[in-house]
């Protein structure tokens, strides 16, 4: 086990994950940019800002600056895709031992590169082993000791049952495996449908309508998660259809909450500065739109999320278009 933990982030998931973990680790520190979290943190065992209502365990504290994470043996990153890169160059300037182990809790890829986060530590940290944590986990359910599963995706088997050692609680457990790629993306791509879910729902297009576009994201996740080096059976799983449904169907998903807003009428800006926190899916809509166009892949859901997203067509026009397309088999 590992005796202390460092936790990049001062989120909703970081105080999620410092919640479970404070209970198994007796040292955790969460790494935050915000003097006044930080201190009611160290203060009051609770975070101001982020599922404000739970205390947090004694074992936790907060600090702000790399150099407080990087001689911790097991480093959780938990700040958004879009920070992941700077993070970790930041946190290498400190000097991190060769040995600690780096575990990415962030759900996307990279625009520009199309890179995974996993992919981005390994680049900045070659020497390390690197970890990912994914599957249908609500930061706001987590830290209420709500039961639900999570994958940990390592290639070391050894350090995989000791991560796995560390995500283990009476509500949560864990799995392991190794296909990071396939982890990774059903976690990037899902945040996509997520705002899809939610606009069909502030369309109010029904049950059905919600059911088949999930059964048929599924589908077009798992064709474009095989052309970018996930396997098949990944899709199938905790990180797969596992988050997509609870994303899809949740009120707790920061992007589905976009996607209602968008559906009841709201602009894209209107949308993201209700919610005041990170959903990646509107970032990501962007990086995997590209993805998808550079490796060839068809993906209708994505294409229209982008339109609506990024092209100014109207939710309804977008719909129209995607049920309206040539007719073909399920399975192809
Ligand atoms: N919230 C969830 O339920 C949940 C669950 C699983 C995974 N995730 C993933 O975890 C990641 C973080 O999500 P979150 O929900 O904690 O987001 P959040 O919006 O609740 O918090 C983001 C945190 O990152 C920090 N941050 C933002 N920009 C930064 C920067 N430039 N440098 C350093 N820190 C910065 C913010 O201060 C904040 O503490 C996302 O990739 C998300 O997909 C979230
Ligand atoms: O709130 P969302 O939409 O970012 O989803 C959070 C997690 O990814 C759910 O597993």
């Amino acid at each position: 086990m590992f005796s202390s933990a460092a936790i990049l982030g001062t989120g909703s998931f970081g105080t999620a994950l410092a919640s479970l973990i404070g209970s198994r680790i007796s040292d955790v520190v969460m790494i935050g940019r915000d003097p006044v979290t930080v201190d009611s943190i160290n203060l009051a065992h609770r975070n101001p800002r982020y599922i404000s209502d739970i205390d947090l365990p004694e074992s936790v504290r907060a600090e702000i600056g790399m150099n407080h994470a990087s001689l911790h043996p097991l480093i959780l990153f938990c700040v958004p895709t879009s920070v992941t890169r700077q993070a970790a160059t930041d946190l290498a300037e400190a000097g991190v031992p060769e040995e600690t182990v780096l575990v990415s809790c962030a759900k996307g890829i990279e625009r520009g590169t199309g890179d995974r986060m996993s992919v981005i530590l390994k680049e900045v940290f070659p020497n390390n082993p690197v970890a990912v944590l994914s599957g249908p986990n609500h930061a706001e359910e987590i830290a209420r000791d709500l039961a639900t599963c999570a994958v940990i995706g390592c290639t070391n088997e050894s350090i995989a049952c000791q991560l796995q050692e560390v995500f283990t609680a009476p509500h949560f457990r864990s799995y392991t495996s190794d296909d990071l790629p396939g982890i990774e993306l059903g976690g990037a791509i899902k945040n996509v449908y997520a705002i899809a879910a939610g606009i069909a729902s502030g369309l109010n297009l029904g049950d059905n309508a919600i059911s088949a576009l999930v059964t048929r994201a599924l589908a077009e996740m798992t064709r474009l998660g095989v052309r970018l080096g996930g396997r098949v059976e990944t899709f199938a799983g905790l990180s797969g259809v596992g988050d997509l449904i609870a994303t899809c169907f949740s009120a707790h998903s920061r992007n589905h909450r976009v996607g209602l807003a968008l559906g009841q009428g709201k602009s894209l800006e209107e949308a993201v500065n209700a919610l005041g926190m990170v959903a990646e899916g509107v970032p990501n809509t962007l990086s995997i739109y590209e993805a998808a166009r550079d490796a060839g892949v068809r993906t209708p859901i994505i294409d229209a999320v982008h339109a609506i997203l990024y092209e100014d067509m109207p939710a309804a026009w977008a719909l129209s278009q995607l049920l309206n397309r040539d007719p073909r088999p399920e399975n192809e």
